[in-house]
């Protein structure tokens, strides 16, 4: 499988993610995934990438050729797709892209997240989609979503639509599992 990473490219951000991005990337080599990225070299962007490839896995970076031109994209990429702008990369990263794994981010990791996640709910694609969350930051977020739920603003397949995970063997068992399209019928919104 090629598996879609989506996650961090602050460079703020506690030692400990950049460690979890590292160990995705080994687990995602072990088991012979292949990796698309946002082709940065920044942060955890960059530390899955490397780590994929330090196992031996192959990594297709796909990155605006605004950022190429602050000189952080990941030229060691094996594939780098260099894209007029940001719809254009999203649209390439997921049509590589078998399974989406996101992990800690922050708003480009939410937008990334929420597009998977909002085309699966719809029926688009059937492709696993699972969050990665060990320390819980996306505990709000899923909350929220909850809310959401019991007020009638989303279906209940939004639940069905992605898996959350705390460890990283966890998030690849999940990754690996089948899954099937879910039904975009309206009639599961309720009436009224
Ligand atoms: C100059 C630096 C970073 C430049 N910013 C980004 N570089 C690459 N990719 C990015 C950047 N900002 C957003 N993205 C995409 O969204 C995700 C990460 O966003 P987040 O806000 O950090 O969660 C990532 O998957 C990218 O596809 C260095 O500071």
């Amino acid at each position: 499988m090629f598996v879609c990473v989506y996650c961090s490219s602050s460079q703020k951000i506690d030692r400990k993610y950049i460690d979890l991005a590292r160990e995705v990337g080994a687990g995602l080599a072990l088991r012979g995934h292949g990796l698309v990225s946002g082709g940065a070299i920044v942060s955890c962007m960059g530390e899955v990438a490397r780590a994929v490839r330090d196992g031996g896995g192959h990594t297709v970076g796909v990155i605006p050729q605004a950022l190429v031109d602050i000189e952080i994209a990941d030229t060691d990429s094996d594939e780098l797709i260099v894209t007029a702008d940001m719809r254009e990369r999203k649209g390439i990263m997921d049509a590589r892209s078998d399974a989406f794994l996101v992990l800690p981010g922050g708003i480009g990791t939410m937008e990334e997240l929420f597009e998977i996640w909002t085309s699966r709910v719809l029926g688009m694609h059937e492709r696993p989609l699972v969050v990665l969350d060990p320390w819980g930051l996306y505990g709000p977020l899923r909350d929220l979503v909850d809310g959401m739920y019991e007020q009638g603003f989303t279906r209940p397949n939004v639940f069905d639509a992605i898996s959350w995970a705390t460890t990283v063997e966890e998030a690849l068992d999940l990754l690996e599992q089948p899954t099937h399209l879910l039904s975009p019928s309206v009639g599961e919104l309720g009436e009224g």
